[in-house]
């Protein structure tokens, strides 16, 4: 049998019926926007009557003769008055108009259907974390009211959690790592990944707020900080972790940032530095970033153990005693700085005990800095020679008072070949790049109570200072200006730090022959 065709209106009917719902749709709009005036007059025409019939309604039976009378006094003053009648429309008309707008819409008050969705959501998510079998009362239980948990809330302008307090039950094991960790974990990704926040737990309320964190500054590199001798910008964290701001020049732009500064000197809590961190985290150039500082007031000695010459732009310059590559180089200088650090200290306890202000040949601060010992230590035993390392004992024990400062930088998988001195005496730690928990807990003796972020920029990563806290970092960019790769503008800035360049660095050393050092003689008066 053959098909016959539907009718044109049930064929195509649902497109026309679409067109005219949306013409019909369009019309409506227009007439109201046109007669909105009208619309508003009237209801407020409606909300007089009403206002007026409630009134005669409330008014006593006695009183309404009386209150007639008055009104219809009025009335006729209206009528007689000189354009009265006009005078009273347009006021009633003004009236009504005012009566008829619209209200207010209310103001949101709790959340809304979707921050509701995500709060009931993250609740469930931590019931198996904050709840047990056998709680007679749980605060969480699948189908619970999370209004109980989530005291305080604020959402941002994606409808993202910002900020979140949350109790938790008492018997939660909030002392434990690994417990906390599982925690945070959980609510990095339930809150959104791509974010970093920071957890602070509560221990005896039984709370955790987590806030989200804005990204640190990226935009700042090399520049003369204003800080005091002694002193030394590691980098740029949080405003909340630090009391103090330091003026930078970010661009065009001028600003206020709080920095991580890392005090070193005689009264040091933490006189020598360690920087861990992954290859191409940018720990050369913090190296080259604390060097710079450190020329301001003091003379800086390099040791480079991978040889790819990152430090050339500091080679014969004013301060730069040497910048040693190779093995042999790296001995001697090392040698060389043990021996001073004894003479200093002979020389200032000398000063000392015959009632003398410290001598000016002392007081002028010596940085070693050893970019990668396990490089020079595979050399070394290659080639049957002593680990370099091994002479940065003495100036690691002894330098807080002979004015010697000792910064390692060293890779996260080479850590194993780092001898105990050198882990013992450099109490303040740097850790960049992507790092393990058990790797930053290794160098930094804690984890840092954020989140990692999604994307780590070069020079980003974490600084602790002794036992204090765990501050997040961004180091300065201080490139190679002599990579081809770095942009004009941080090539100048660099540069413009560098000192002057002088005689070559050996020729400075060979001008201050050690003083000869008994170090048995140093050892007694370090500890006197
Ligand atoms: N703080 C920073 N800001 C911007 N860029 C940086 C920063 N630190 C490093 N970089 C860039 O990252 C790259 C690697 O830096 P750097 O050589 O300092 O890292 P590294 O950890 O020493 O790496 P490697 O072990 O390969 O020498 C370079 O291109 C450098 O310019």
């Amino acid at each position: 049998m053959a098909r016959r065709p539907l009718p044109r209106i049930l064929s195509n009917g649902s497109a026309t019926i679409a067109r005219s719902r949306d013409m019909a749709r369009t019309a409506a709009d227009g007439a109201t926007d046109v007669l909105h005036p009208l619309i508003t007059i009237s209801r407020g025409l409606r909300r007089l009557a009403g206002a007026g019939r409630h009134k005669w309604a409330d008014t006593p039976k006695e009183r309404r003769g009386p209150l007639l009378f008055m009104v219809a006094a009025v009335v006729l003053v209206v009528v007689f008055i000189p354009y009265g009648p006009l005078l009273a429309l347009i006021t009633l008309m003004a009236a009504a108009a005012w009566k008829g707008r619209d209200p207010k819409p209310p103001e949101q008050t709790g959340p809304d259907d979707s921050q509701v969705q995500r709060l009931s959501s993250l609740y469930e998510a931590l019931v198996p974390y904050f709840s047990v079998a056998d709680d007679p009362s749980p605060l969480y239980a699948h189908g619970g009211d999370w209004e109980k948990t989530f005291e305080t809330f604020d959402f941002d302008g994606d409808g993202r959690v910002d900020r979140i307090d949350i109790r938790y039950p008492a018997y939660f094991t909030d002392g434990e790592a690994a417990s906390r960790a599982r925690i945070e974990q959980l609510l990095h990704a339930k809150l959104g990944r791509g974010r970093e926040y920071h957890f602070a737990w509560d221990e005896e309320g039984n709370h955790l707020t987590v806030n989200v964190l804005d990204p640190l500054p990226t935009d700042i590199a090399a520049q003369p900080f204003v800080t005091s001798p002694g002193e030394t910008v590691l980098g740029f964290t949080d405003g909340t972790g630090v009391q103090r701001t330091l003026p930078v020049v970010a661009g065009e732009e001028e600003r206020d940032v709080p920095p991580v500064v890392w005090r070193t000197g005689v009264r040091s809590t933490e006189p020598h530095l360690l920087i861990a961190g992954q290859p191409g985290s940018g720990m050369t150039s913090l190296l080259r970033s604390v060097a710079l500082q450190a020329l301001r007031h003091g003379d800086v000695l390099i040791i480079e153990g991978s040889g790819t010459g990152d430090y050339a732009c500091l080679v014969g310059r004013s301060g730069v005693l040497a910048v040693e590559c190779g093995l042999a180089g790296a001995l001697t200088s090392l040698e060389w700085a043990a021996h001073e650090t004894e003479r200093r200290l002979i020389s200032a306890n000398r000063a000392r005990q015959a009632g003398h202000p410290t001598p000016d040949d002392i007081k002028r601060p010596l940085w070693i800095l050893l970019d990668r010992p396990s490089a020079l230590g595979h050399l070394a035993a290659a080639d049957g020679r002593k680990d370099p390392q091994t002479l940065l004992q003495v100036p690691l024990r002894h330098g807080r008072a002979a004015g010697v400062t000792v910064v390692v930088a060293e890779q996260l998988d080479s850590l194993d070949a780092l001898i105990d001195p050198v882990r013992q005496h450099t109490r303040a730690r740097v850790v960049l790049g992507t790092a393990a928990p058990e790797e930053l807990q290794d160098v930094l003796g804690t984890v840092p109570q954020t989140t990692p972020t999604a994307e780590i920029p070069a020079g980003r990563g974490y600084a602790r200072l002794g036992t204090g806290p765990v501050h997040r970092l961004q180091v300065p960019a201080t490139p190679d200006p002599y990579d081809d790769a770095t942009s004009e503008a941080h090539r100048q800035a660099v540069a413009a730090l560098l000192p002057e360049r002088s005689t070559p660095g050996d020729a400075a050393m060979e001008a201050q022959p050690p003083v000869e050092a008994v170090p048995d003689e140093a050892e007694a008066l370090a500890e006197r």
